[in-house]
């Protein structure tokens, strides 16, 4: 496949090493999408900032060049991009985390609260831990294990970060140096806690999965998320 990378920061530059690994061209690096032209590649992975995403993916979907989205704190606009996207005939695939673990561990995640939504003995815990760097807090990905368990556990309403009230999934973001990325849920009785964990060792799982969701996105249409790449039931 002939890539264009919309972001060519640390996520930009994981992914052209491990794409070249796997036979594909990077014909397109930027970190400013305004003046450039897609019109030589087969598929955009934009792994930018909040504020660019929303532009970068509608100039992809515009120009009916499929587009991997994996930037975070834009989704805001998300349904939009759905709109576009369906409105166009276009094709898209947004994850807030690409790595195959975390999208195994989504469904863990999702499991655990259906199970944990009838015991009032045990409240929630979920932190996230990343590198210094990080633009926004909470992470993604800990919004989508929120969200989940909101849709899936009785008790809960709501996320906010570090917070104390009632139906609330409290969320605490830490940064510090060099994590590519921490996630655990612990659901803490007066007798026990059980705890759920991903650890990323490096970038290369997130660069991996937006990949495998390129090759697999490159000839469909539609508005995807990776359990379809992964075929998850
Ligand atoms: N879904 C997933 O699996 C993962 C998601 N992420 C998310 O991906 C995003 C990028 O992460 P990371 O690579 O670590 O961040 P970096 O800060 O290392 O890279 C972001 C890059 O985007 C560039 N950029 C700024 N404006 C634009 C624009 N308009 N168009 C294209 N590029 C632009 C920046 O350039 P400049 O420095 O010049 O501003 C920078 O080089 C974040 O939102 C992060 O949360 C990260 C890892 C995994
Ligand atoms: O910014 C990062 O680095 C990461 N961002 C994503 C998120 O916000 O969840 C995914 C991963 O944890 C790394």
């Amino acid at each position: 496949m002939k890539i264009a990378l919309l972001g060519y920061g640390k996520m930009g530059k994981t992914i052209e090493a491990l794409a070249i690994k796997r036979g594909h061209t990077i014909v397109l690096k930027c970190d400013d999408t305004s003046e450039n032209d897609l019109k030589n590649a087969d598929i955009a992975i934009d792994f930018s900032i909040p504020e660019a995403a929303f532009n970068n993916i509608s100039k992809c979907l515009n120009n009916n060049t499929p587009i991997v989205s994996g930037t975070t704190g834009w989704l805001d606009k998300y349904n939009d991009a759905v709109a576009l996207c369906k409105d166009k005939d276009g094709a898209f695939i947004y994850a807030s985390n690409f790595s195959l673990g975390v999208t195994i561990f989504f469904e863990l995640n999702k499991t655990l609260a259906k199970m944990m939504s009838n015991l009032k003995e045990y409240t929630i815990d979920l932190e996230e831990i990343h590198h210094t760097q990080k633009l926004d807090a909470p992470s993604g990905t800990a919004i989508t294990l929120a969200e989940s368990i909101i849709d899936n556990h009785q008790k809960y309403t709501q996320w906010k970060l570090d917070s104390n009230a009632e139906n609330t999934v409290s969320i605490s973001a830490k940064r510090l140096d060099n994590v590519p990325g921490t996630h655990r849920i612990k659901y803490v009785s007066a007798v026990d806690t059980l705890e759920i964990k991903h650890t990323a060792h490096s970038r290369e799982g997130f660069a991996l999965g937006a990949i495998v969701a390129a090759e697999w996105l490159v000839d469909k249409t539609g508005v995807f998320t990776m359990k379809d790449v992964l075929n998850i039931r």
